[in-house]
């Protein structure tokens, strides 16, 4: 047996979910396309599953067979009990080999397609446009990825060990019934609508309360995610005491809600149960009547007990999967909520950019953020040579991290447009584009890794001598040198074990080892101290040199060495000049800078 996981490529599954547009009951049909190309394998898991089943239906049998042997006591033939013990120690034997071939084919598939969704899920992500990520809270994407695909694949699996079992057992045991005795199987008839009845009956109530009841889990779970993430916070403030009452209360609901449905679900599986038991009974006084009419033997009377037996635990099996298989399909259609969104990157142009001189000119662009009305940028022009540094400043809101989100390319002008190095940018390639820019955010993002694996962040070949000067560029050298492991050390997730000053030249040398040629630097609002900031201004002059660089400036000594500055008041340009030329006009840009003088006068 191959026991090494399927290495194919992983299958994307997007053009399935957009073709079947899931919901209105097409639920089972996508599921069962989402394994095309795995048929065949299903199909071999299928065959596997009948023989390792097979003793299920031939204990019955076998055990009638022997009872009717020794009821007879005229004619006692006790080979025949030797043979059908043969027989059955066989049967029974091979279930080992062959459920193991039945998981390994199964279980092959149903991996494949679970990893196949996840990586849609993650690469359609990376596709859909930042305003739709803005709008969609992380964990919930999270929860998508994890517990939906997760709910789908117990969904295939149940279908495969649950739901075609139980139907095979149905159909064995009452074929088998129906071939020896049309009337008990007449009998076994009956079943199929007490136990749809039952469904009917429950089905809403269960359905209800296993919906209010995973709802309280998923706002617990996203409560308890806030409430980890502002310990700090909540510590600091001494509002302990809060928290836990919050949670507190929630859980409270929680375990309302969970008690109803299993007050439910037990009244629905006792039901059933007593149902089934009474039935079962009812056929067994029916058989014993038909045998005191000599028109059945006690063995035939313990097989189709035993056949009735598992006949009642499959209907059992199908109706207690059903909250199961609600829960799956819900979780299909979350995901194909992401797979099915047309909202992806707006610039889809297609020109690739292989060199960037850095040449930009905004063209009376007006822009606004989707579901606001307000315009944030507004008849912005502005022409930028290659090598320019650019310094944006004005009041919180005037616009200035935006222009630096119209220079990436996340989102597109409402009116007029931005031309790079004279191209219009709705003509250009973004992603070779993108290779071209260095972006340094506000916040710095580090990841749970190497600071190593921070600096060179997405590049493959970097000599470690390249890593080493920028690693002194940015002065990061006694940082690295006073840690553990070096430039191995992990640092933790977002950068836990790092100062703010360190954090912001890790970003300098990310964007630096990349030698791009445009720098967008979203300046950090955050103070450092003298030393901090001096180290930071050093590193950050480094980077500038010699590329067109755009800065969202709030720190006076950034601002000085700029080539220009550009003053936005309400998304508008409304002065523009080198530092010198803007202080001796004394407009905005001088009332800006007096205030922070005094600011600073006071701190
Ligand atoms: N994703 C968004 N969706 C809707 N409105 C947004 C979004 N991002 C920013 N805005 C709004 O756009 C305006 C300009 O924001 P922007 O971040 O560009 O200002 P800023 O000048 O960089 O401010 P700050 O100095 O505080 O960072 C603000 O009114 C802000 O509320």
């Amino acid at each position: 047996m191959d026991n090494r996981p399927d290495t194919r490529l992983l299958p994307n599954f997007e053009k399935l979910f957009i073709e079947d547009r899931i919901g209105h009951g097409r639920h089972l049909f996508t599921l069962l396309r989402l394994f095309r190309g795995m048929y065949g394998g299903l199909f071999v898991s299928l065959l596997f599953f009948i023989l390792k089943h097979s003793p299920i239906w031939l204990i019955p049998i076998i055990t009638g067979d022997m009872i009717n042997v020794v009821s007879n006591p005229d004619n006692i033939n006790i080979n025949r009990i030797w043979i059908d013990l043969a027989i059955i120690s066989v049967v029974i034997a091979q279930n080992v080999p062959t459920q193991l071939l039945h998981t390994s084919y199964l279980s092959r598939s149903s991996r494949q397609v679970e990893a196949g969704l996840r990586g849609t899920l993650v690469r359609k992500l990376q596709h859909l446009s930042i305003s739709y990520h803005s709008e969609l809270r992380s964990g919930k994407l999270q929860s998508k990825v994890l517990r939906d695909v997760e709910a789908i694949e117990t969904l295939a699996k149940q279908m495969m060990y649950v739901f075609i079992p139980a139907l095979l057992n149905v159909i064995v045991a009452f074929s088998v019934t129906a071939v020896n005795n049309p009337l008990v199987a007449l009998f076994f008839v009956l079943i199929i609508p007490v136990g749809a009845l039952m469904i009917f009956g429950f089905r809403k109530n269960i359905q209800r309360k296993n919906r209010e009841f995973r709802k309280q889990i998923e706002e617990i779970s996203g409560q308890i995610t806030e409430t980890v993430e502002m310990i700090p916070l909540t510590r600091a403030h001494g509002l302990d005491k809060v928290e836990i009452e919050k949670t507190d209360s929630t859980l409270m609901d929680l375990r309302g809600k969970g008690y109803r449905l299993d007050v439910a679900e037990a009244l629905f599986g006792s039901s059933g149960w007593v149902m089934f038991t009474l039935f079962q009974m009812g056929a067994l006084a029916f058989c014993c009547w038909l045998a005191a009419q000599g028109k059945m033997t006690v063995g035939d009377i313990v097989m189709y007990q035993g056949f009735f037996g598992t006949l009642l635990g499959s209907v059992n099996q199908l109706i207690n999967v059903y909250p199961q298989f609600a829960k799956g399909f819900e979780s299909m259609q979350s995901v194909s909520e992401i797979l099915q969104s047309t909202d992806v990157e707006e610039y889809q142009g297609t020109i690739p950019v292989m060199h960037v001189q850095g040449g930009f000119s905004f063209e009376r662009m007006h822009f606004k953020y989707r579901d606001t009305d307000q315009h944030v940028l507004s008849d912005f022009n502005l022409d930028i040579r290659p090598g320019e540094c650019v310094a944006f400043v004005g009041e919180s809101g005037a616009g200035k991290s935006t222009v630096l989100n119209m220079l990436i390319g996340y989102y597109k002008p409402t009116r007029g447009r931005l031309l790079v190095d004279g191209v219009p940018m709705d003509q250009i390639d973004l992603k070779s584009y993108r290779k071209h820019l260095a972006v340094v955010p506000q916040n710095t993002v580090l990841f749970h890794g190497s600071i190593r694996d921070n600096i060179t962040y997405g590049l493959t070949d970097v000599s470690e001598e390249k890593l080493l000067e920028v690693i002194r560029m940015t002065q990061l050298q006694e940082v690295v040198a006073s840690l553990p492991d070096g430039l191995d050390t992990k640092i933790g997730e977002h950068g836990g074990k790092l100062s703010g000053g360190q954090r912001q030249r890790i970003a300098i040398a990310r964007a630096l080892i990349r030698d791009p040629s445009v720098v967008l630097l979203d300046e950090a609002t955050s103070a450092l101290d003298n030393i901090s900031e001096y180290q930071v201004q050093q590193a950050m002059r480094l980077l500038v040199k010699g590329r067109t660089t755009f800065i969202v400036a709030h720190r006076l000594s950034t601002i000085r060495d700029a080539d220009r500055i550009v003053v936005m008041n309400k998304g508008r340009i409304v002065e523009s000049g080198t530092f010198a030329e803007l202080m001796e006009l004394q407009g905005a840009f001088y009332k800006l800078q007096q205030m922070q003088m005094e600011y600073a006068g006071i701190s």
